[in-house]
């Protein structure tokens, strides 16, 4: 099967885009795994479909793959990249759309300065819908939130949890580089107190209005950047009583900027999406 697509990144977190709209794309996860496979294939940390959808006030239905294949619930930078994408392609000619994932739907703009923004809705604390199993842990309370003591082993560490729709937890490091995410990233990632695994986010704060932020990305390792990671770790950071309404985020691939005024107000990211390349591929 021969396969048009493009390459795409969106402060590094690097993307293959598939057009679903005029014919479907069905691939099975072996297939997906080869798109995002740096050697054998295109190379990416997911794989985006667009698809056409008749859900009322809905532009376009968006499904999103881990590198490993497997389906998720979002991806912030990727819906950057989708907005940049149906433009560029001339499927729709609106600045601002709303596309349907999985568990949402969200609102993407296209800022005159060429970065966008997608509304991420509201953070959901619930440890259910995390999911997350805290039972029998006593957590630390800090701010108006919690961080859970998950045991690695022979020592602990403090977790604060949140899910964008999909699961984060995110911890306060004094330095993302030292080193913490490589020998911590998998466990965490992998812990059974996660039933649907987790992203593991490491947040060092500079400021109250700054942070530089490492994510151990579920089903993909650590990427540059983590778009639901970012307003993750800047969500819990308000709440730990860190942070300010207005954060900037430092990743190794770019800077992402999160706003979130608390409660049940929308979570907002800001930030660039850009196209590397177009090609086909014979799968
Ligand atoms: N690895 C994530 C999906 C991609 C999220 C990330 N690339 C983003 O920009 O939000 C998960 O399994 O939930």
């Amino acid at each position: 099967m021969r396969l048009h697509f493009t390459k795409m990144h969106g402060a590094g977190n690097d993307f293959v885009v598939l057009d679903a709209t005029r014919a479907p794309v069905e691939l099975t996860p072996e297939q997906y795994r080869r798109l995002g496979d740096r050697r054998f294939g295109i190379g990416a940390d997911q794989i985006l479909i667009v698809e056409k959808t008749d859900t009322p006030g809905v532009d376009f239905r968006y499904r999103i793959f881990n590198n490993t294949g497997d389906e998720v619930e979002h991806c912030g930078n990727g819906a950057r990249c989708f907005v940049r994408y149906v433009r560029s392609h001339g499927l729709t000619d609106k600045d601002q759309i709303r596309v349907e994932t999985m568990n949402n739907v969200l609102e993407l703009k296209l800022q005159p300065d060429g970065r966008v923004t997608v509304d991420m809705n509201t953070p959901i604390f619930s440890h259910e819908k995390i999911p997350f199993d805290g039972a029998g842990l006593t957590p630390r309370r800090m701010g108006d939130f919690e961080q859970w003591p998950v045991s690695l082993g022979d020592y602990d560490v403090d977790l604060a949890v949140v899910s964008m729709g999909n699961p984060h937890a995110v911890q306060v490091v004094v330095d993302v580089d030292s080193g913490v995410v490589a020998s911590q990233g998998p466990m965490i990632e992998a812990h059974s107190r996660f039933p649907r695994k987790v992203n593991a986010g490491f947040m060092q704060v500079l400021s109250r209005t700054h942070i530089k932020l490492r994510v151990h990305e579920r089903g993909a390792g650590e990427t540059l950047a983590c778009g639901t990671g970012a307003c993750a770790a800047v969500v819990a950071g308000i709440r730990l009583g860190l942070l300010d309404s207005r954060v900037d985020v430092d990743t190794r691939g770019g800077r992402l900027t999160i706003e979130w005024q608390g409660g049940d107000s929308h979570v907002l990211m800001t930030g660039p999406a850009q196209t590397v390349f177009e090609g086909d591929i014979e799968l």
